[in-house]
């Protein structure tokens, strides 16, 4: 640098002083005298790159890029190549030199992060000395830095799977085209290596907020060839030791998101492909993990402006499956939950907490709502209400902040009469909105929040122990030590498709959160799933005489009529154990008469008084009492023991009854066959007949669902929807139980503008 600066100051000095001097030639004087360079670099650019296009062209014509076989070796790019080749020995002494001293390496991390004012002259020296760290902090960056690999990765057009062409038939991915980089190439070779299917691990960073502009905070988060990412750690002002002194780390993911990425490209990138694959009879999944205010939320639901996601990946799926209706039948059931305080909440029923249960299809919340949806506008909804229920607090470091983990099930199965037989194939998709991981004191010390945060921190703690048991390949995986894990355990080791979506922030101010989430992130990479070949295709074999179907008609439609039956042996004997219970329940002066409709609590609270009077008075009358109690308590559990299996049984023969009558309904479109009119009476018992009385019983003020007699008007009081803060609602601060709690329930009748107003909604809304 001297020479140069010598050299410019001369060419300054010689330069005779003319008052005509035109201006353009004094801008070109001051433009060499700050970079001596600079012309010959664009020179050299342009040649470049007009020798690209006409290797492409010639490539193209003769089906190879090889410059040797093209014999088209262009000055300018034998100029760059030997000055590349020299820069990489240089870079490889460097590698060396970096192993040989940690001292040196840490000086030259000095250089590498000029971070947020990096000039065109700092970017290239970033440049090359990243490749000088890569190859040694990652040994996939050889895959990274291939020809190629840039152009492929920066488009952001293609998506990473699309990419990965080679490895389709292996490792199970579907829908990739023949496109094929070099770099992706390496990566579907790394997947074809060992069996099952790698997670794909994304990284997207989120825009500086204001709060942090304002409180000074610098970007430590770089990203590079929307790959690499870098993390520095800048000293903290106080540290006059270290004050200059920077350190970093590096990461390599399968894509990286920098913070102006918008959400069709990340969804295009990370779950379009998913979907095609559920329609194929694939199981797929998406989960967002990251600190809290990372921008989880953000990603998975988006905004009205900006869905996200969830609402992405619903809108292609019913499109997909628009383009598909000539062939087969499709059909989209939905279920939402969320993990709050380690419990499973229905978010589109809510009532009381559902257990898990693992059966063939593995584990699956007993009881949960399953929505069969026919349009868009249906599930979006769905979607909304789920939201309006999922549990939302504002906390210090989020104003928004999940504090449950949230799973959207979405179910397609396709149906199909291939020449006599029919096929079935079912595809899950789980998209899933992680609660934020984070500090007690980022978040809030009020007891209900610090509990939330533990419960959160908890169940993230096992995400990790089953991540590290993964990579590690133990025998045993801690599935079962959190309900997240549980509800994961198809995701992360079973038959499935699964992407990572890791959210980062931008701020140093919340460095340990970013480097722990991209550590997890880079530690899931390594996890292998199962891989996920198609779901097995089910088959029912038509017979061919029409004697032969009206037979089968009439067998389906009897097993159809003998279920009914039972199901309504099951509702009568419940009926008759829950009026045994009353009956031998004590006296009114013992218990008032609205106990009779109690809930768990308020019955657990008149047990507990009764046990104590017994203590006190220990007449015999009282003895007696307590006797009754405990016999009351004996049936008590017998009436719920045979609730929830009634329960069981009532949801199993629905879902069957459901089953049959579909597939009755398909014989008669398909064959032309009508039942007669007593048949068809009979055949009343389907989904949307049930959903409808539940409907009118619910409009006059009738409570059938167990559910809803259940339905605590308190929680619902203080959920928050995510759509009422994205669409400028403030909320209003109402005191609930004495404590403070923000409530949404004011400012919903004015949420303008919400998803019910989009296009799609506003149809809905009306008809509502
Ligand atoms: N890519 C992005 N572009 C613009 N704004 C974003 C982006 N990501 C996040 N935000 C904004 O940052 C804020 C926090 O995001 P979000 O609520 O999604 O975080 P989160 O990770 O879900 O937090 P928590 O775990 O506490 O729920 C929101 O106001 C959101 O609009």
């Amino acid at each position: 640098m001297p020479v140069s600066t010598r050299s410019q100051i001369s060419i300054g000095r010689n330069e005779p002083a003319s008052a005509d001097h035109d201006r353009e030639g004094q801008r070109a004087r001051a433009r060499l005298l700050r970079d001596p360079h600079h012309g010959l670099r664009e020179k050299m650019r342009a040649l470049t790159l007009l020798y690209e296009q006409h290797r492409s062209q010639l490539a193209s014509r003769t089906g190879s890029a090889d410059p040797r076989v093209l014999g088209t070796h262009h000055p300018s790019v034998e100029l760059a190549d030997s000055s590349r080749r020299r820069r990489q020995q240089e870079q490889e002494k460097q590698g060396e030199e970096d192993e040989r001293d940690p001292i040196q390496k840490e000086n030259a991390n000095r250089g590498l992060f000029p971070m947020a004012d990096a000039t065109k002259e700092n970017q290239e020296v970033w440049d090359q000395n990243r490749m000088a760290v890569n190859s040694a902090a990652c040994p996939k960056k050889a895959v990274a830095t291939a020809p190629g690999v840039g152009r492929a990765a920066t488009t952001g057009k293609l998506s990473l799977r699309e990419l990965i062409s080679d490895g389709a038939q292996s490792d199970g991915w579907v829908g990739r085209s023949k496109v094929g980089g070099d770099q992706l190439g390496a990566v579907a070779a790394e997947n074809r290596e060992a069996p099952g299917s790698r997670i794909l691990v994304f990284v997207r960073l989120r825009p500086m907020a204001k709060k942090e502009k304002d409180a000074g905070s610098r970007c430590c988060v770089k990203i590079v060839n929307r790959k690499d990412v870098y993390l520095t750690e800048f000293a903290s002002e106080t540290d006059y030791l270290r004050l200059k002194r920077v350190r970093g780390r590096h990461f390599c993911f399968d894509s990286s998101f920098p913070d102006s990425t918008p959400q069709q490209e990340v969804y295009a990138t990370t779950t379009a492909d998913l979907v095609e694959g559920v329609l194929q009879g694939r199981n797929g999944s998406v989960f967002c993990y990251g600190a809290t205010g990372a921008g989880k939320t953000y990603t998975m639901l988006g905004t009205v402006e900006n869905p996200g996601v969830m609402v992405l990946a619903i809108k292609d799926l019913f499109s997909k499956i628009r383009q598909r209706s000539y062939d087969g039948d499709h059909s989209v059931q939905l279920s939402y939950l969320e993990v709050y305080n380690e419990t499973v909440r229905d978010l589109l029923s809510p009532g009381r907490p559902l257990v898990l249960r693992e059966d063939k299809q593995g584990i699956v919340a007993a009881g949960l709502t399953q929505y069969r949806a026919y349009t868009t506008d249906e599930v979006m909804t769905l979607l909304q209400q789920g939201n309006q229920n999922r549990t939302t607090e504002p906390t210090r470091a989020n104003e928004t902040s999940s504090r449950s983990h949230a799973i959207l099930q979405v179910v397609a199965e396709y149906k199909c009469n291939d020449s006599g037989t029919i096929v079935r194939r079912i595809g899950k998709l789980s998209l899933i909105d992680l609660a934020g991981s984070e500090r007690a004191l980022a978040t809030d010390q009020r007891t209900q929040r610090s509990i939330e945060g533990a419960n959160i921190n908890r169940s993230l703690l096992a995400l990790s122990s089953c991540i590290n048991a993964l990579v590690e390949g133990k025998k045993h995986i801690p599935f079962r030590n959190s309900k997240l894990t549980q509800l994961l355990k198809d995701s992360l080791g079973g038959q499935c498709n699964t992407v990572m979506i890791a959210n980062i922030s931008p701020s140093n101010l919340s460095f340990g959160e970013t480097q722990n989430t991209l550590h997890w992130a880079d530690r899931a990479k390594e996890i292998r799933t199962k891989g996920c070949a198609a779901n097995e295709e089910s088959s029912i074999q038509v017979p061919d005489s029409e004697v032969d179907q009206a037979k089968l008609i009439l067998e389906l439609q009897k097993e159809n009529s003998e279920l009914r039956q039972q199901l309504v042996r099951h509702q009568q004997k419940m009926l008759t154990i829950q009026a045994q219970s009353l009956a031998a329940s004590p006296a009114p002066s013992i218990a008032p008469p609205s106990s009779v409709l109690s809930t768990p609590c308020s019955t657990q609270r008149k047990v507990k008084r009764s046990i104590l009077s017994a203590n006190c008075f220990s007449t015999p009358e009282s003895k007696n009492r307590a006797n009754d109690d405990t016999v009351v308590q004996g049936l008590k559990k017998t009436v719920k023991a045979l609730k929830d299996e009634i329960e069981k049984l009532k949801k199993e023969h629905v879902l069957q009854l459901k089953q049959k009558d579909d597939f009755i309904r398909d014989l008669i479109t398909k064959y032309g066959l009508k039942p007669s009119e007593g048949q068809r009476e009979k055949r009343v018992g389907t989904r949307s007949s049930l959903r409808r009385g539940e409907k009118s019983a619910a409009e006059t003020g009738e409570l059938k669902s167990p559910n809803h007699r259940f339905t605590s008007p308190v929680p619902t009081a203080k959920k928050r929807s995510f759509w009422d803060i994205t669409t400028g609602n403030s909320p209003s601060v109402v005191a609930l139980n004495g404590r403070k709690t923000r409530s949404h329930v004011a400012a919903e009748a004015h949420a303008t503008p919400s998803m019910l107003l989009q296009p799609g909604f506003a149809r809905h809304h009306l008809k509502n």
